[in-house]
């Protein structure tokens, strides 16, 4: 079986955020990931860290103001110095967690708008230089129109043309199965067909992203196809837990 990482932006919600990482490795858990990182100083999620024995997975680039409805900068032409200085922020932070993995996310912008997707091209090879100076990997995440509407990248098939474009070994597809069966289906043909391109993968039930196991799809099945596929990365357990945190997880304790 792969190997997990809690999501503490969905999990272990009964505790404020810097609690999360003790709660998270007494369940177990051997990573965390979580959004974002930037109400607290990174030194202090440092320190989380090291204290609960816990590696980062990977957070996200800042995503402009997500209490006015911003989802991310990577696709807005207007944004392009806000971008710039969201990749510094994120590559500060980063540094001192010790993450391996920045998710870049794209924004509310029409997918087929010439001047959004210029524009995330341009962010994406940015973003793929500045990560490839500081050793870090980069990964882009198409996300279902229902969760966020409006969201730029909605399409397995456009992100990877996005990542073969910029031919970076380490940018890479963020592919997260409740947002793929949602956008497109066909999960594991998914992870066969993006083996070659998969940075990070993140689990939930469909259609109520709770845990694993409780919804439409063979998670087992699933599970076995990301060893089968020689992923070898954190699976992040991005899904909000149907009561608490901790007694949901016996589909994580029972598993072989
Ligand atoms: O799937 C998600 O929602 C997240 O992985 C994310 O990064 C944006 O919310
Ligand atoms: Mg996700």
């Amino acid at each position: 079986m792969p190997k997990f990482a809690a999501n503490l932006t969905m999990m272990f919600n009964d505790v404020p955020f810097l609690h999360r990482f003790e709660a998270a490795a007494s369940c177990g858990f051997s990573a965390v990931e979580y959004l974002f990182p930037y109400e607290h100083p990174p030194e202090v999620i440092a320190d989380q860290l090291l204290h609960s024995h816990l590696s980062q997975a990977l957070f996200n680039m800042p995503p402009g103001d997500w209490h006015l409805g911003e989802r991310g900068l990577a696709a807005l032409p207007e944004r392009k110095r806000d971008f710039r200085d969201s990749l510094d922020k994120a590559l500060s932070y980063a540094q001192v967690i010790g993450s391996p993995l920045l998710h870049m996310m794209a924004g509310i912008a029409p997918s087929n708008d010439r001047s959004a997707i210029d524009t995330y091209r341009e962010n994406l090879k940015l973003a793929a230089e500045r990560t490839g100076e500081y050793g870090i990997g980069l990964t882009i995440e198409p996300i279902n129109g229902r969760d966020m509407p409006g969201y730029f990248l909605q399409n397995f098939e456009q992100a990877a043309e996005f990542i073969e474009a910029v031919g970076a070994a380490h940018v890479k597809l963020q592919f997260d199965i409740y947002h793929r069966q949602i956008l497109h289906g066909d999960v594991i043909m998914g992870l066969r067909q993006y083996a070659h391109l998969i940075g990070h993968i993140q689990i939930a039930s469909v259609p109520d992203r709770n845990e694993p196991f409780t919804g439409e799809l063979n998670d087992r099945l699933i599970l076995e196809e990301i060893d089968a596929i020689g992923y070898k990365g954190y699976v992040g357990c991005e899904y909000r837990p149907c009561r608490g945190t901790q007694e949901g997880l016996t589909w994580l304790t029972e598993l072989p």
